[in-house]
């Protein structure tokens, strides 16, 4: 097989989602793809094509992003497909080729991604960043601790989730900048990922419903979520809030926005997906074993330019050390880097290194959620300096811990 990879045409739109329908194994109807069309940038989305047969795709979404110490441009990369009838022939590693030098070529310093599958993309320099946790609370087994953080100044209040637009958007935009992972939305995100409420979404489980938490001077925290209705053979009420996001700008109002789903009538359970790692429910709950939480991968990260990336983000503690970076796939970052953290500044240098370490390892590590000094013990980052591994781990590391929240 012979392709080429090169930007997508406007034209090429149905094609585009045509590969991905494929590949995904989708299900939605496909008018729902078509609003897909105002969150990606065609401009920035890349065709494989075999003659006139589009064959892979790839799309980056310029994202403002937190990293530790505050927001930076990140490439969101996304909608990654290869036709099933082109697999395994090199599609995919041309399409991340081509992204790669695109991306060091526009100099955005950071891509980001939610991986398919875990085993894909670590060949292309990704790290794993951040991962989730996902809980399902048995709603009677939920009394908080004493001393959770009550304000008697705030009160619940039901609404409809377009409507609530606003108030949800003053939430987040309040609380965006605080975790890194976490990223700007575009009215279109919101519209067309967040506040989604088709029959496909709905998958079953009802409208997407909406609690807000509020005092005088307005919102100070949301859920959003569906309820799978339901009953035991012995007709008790075994509904299930499917919580799909929940924010809170201080711990009395995220305390009772946890309370306006927990404490849902009818409903059994509370099933969240998508927490992040430090979730402060994990401390509220006077039966932490009550959560049932598992554990998943979310955020991927890919540094494209090593240098600029380490010196775009804040640092724990400080660190004057040599960084020997190798990336086979974007030979532009290997070498000796020196990471100065007072300085704000990472400077290729000829210095002797103090530790080496593969650029996905570093990418894992750059949001503050994985600590290098795991690495080393499982022998990734090799140490020329004893005690260089935990002290850049422990500038590295961040609170809290990376999160992105929702799926792009
Ligand atoms: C950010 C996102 O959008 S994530 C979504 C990714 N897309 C999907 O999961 C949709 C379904 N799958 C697909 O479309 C394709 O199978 C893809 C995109 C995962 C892979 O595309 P392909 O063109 O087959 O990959 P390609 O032939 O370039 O393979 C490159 C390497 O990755 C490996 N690889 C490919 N897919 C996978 C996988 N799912 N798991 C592990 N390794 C994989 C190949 O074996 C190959 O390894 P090698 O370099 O050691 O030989």
């Amino acid at each position: 097989m012979t392709f080429t990879v090169r930007p997508l045409s406007d034209a090429e739109w149905p094609a585009f989602i045509g590969v991905a329908y494929e590949a995904f194994n989708s299900s939605y109807p496909l008018e729902l793809a078509d609003k897909w069309k105002e969150v990606v940038e065609i401009g920035r989305c890349l065709a494989a094509v075999d003659g006139d047969l589009l064959v892979g795709t790839a799309g980056a979404l310029s994202f403002t992003m937190t990293v530790p110490g505050g927001p930076i441009p990140v490439a969101g990369v996304t909608s990654v497909a290869v036709l099933p009838s082109h697999r395994r022939r090199g599609v995919l590693s041309a399409l991340m080729r081509r992204q790669l030098d695109d991306l060091h070529t526009k100099g955005e310093a950071v891509a980001a991604l939610y991986a398919s599958e875990a085993g894909i993309y670590g060949r292309f320099g990704y790290g794993r960043a951040a991962d989730n946790l996902f809980f399902r609370i048995p709603t009677r087994g939920s009394a908080f601790v004493p001393g959770a953080p009550a304000d008697p100044s705030l009160r619940l209040r039901v609404a409809q989730p377009l409507e609530a637009h606003a108030d949800l958007r003053r939430v987040f935009d309040a609380v965006v900048r605080d975790r890194p992972g976490l990223y700007a939305r575009s009215d279109a995100t919101w519209r067309v990922e967040v506040l989604n409420d088709s029959d496909h979404a709905r998958g079953g489980n009802g409208p997407l419903r909406c609690m807000i938490v509020e005092d005088d001077a307005g919102p100070r925290g949301y859920a959003l979520f569906r309820v799978r209705r339901g009953t035991t053979d012995h007709d008790v009420p075994d509904g299930e809030v499917q919580l799909f996001e929940l924010f809170a700008t201080d711990p009395a109002a995220y305390a009772l926005t946890w309370r306006s789903v927990l404490d849902r009538d009818l409903c059994s359970h509370v099933h969240a997906v998508s927490r992040p790692v430090d979730d402060p429910i994990v401390h509220l709950l006077a039966e932490p074993r009550n959560l049932n939480a598992g554990w998943l991968d979310e955020l991927w990260i890919r540094l494209v330019d090593v240098g600029r990336a380490l010196a775009s983000r804040t640092y724990a503690a400080p660190a004057d050390l040599v960084i020997e970076v190798d990336d086979r796939v974007c030979p532009w970052n290997s070498g000796r880097w020196r990471l100065d953290t007072e300085k704000g500044a990472c400077e290729r240098t000829d210095q002797a290194p103090d530790l080496s370490l593969p650029v996905d390892v570093l990418g894992a590590a750059y949001l503050g959620g994985r600590p290098l000094q795991a690495f080393a013990g499982a022998g990734l980052v090799r140490e020329h300096r004893k005690g260089a591994a935990r002290e850049l781990s422990t500038a590295m590391s961040w609170d809290p811990k990376p999160w992105a929240g929702l799926v792009f």
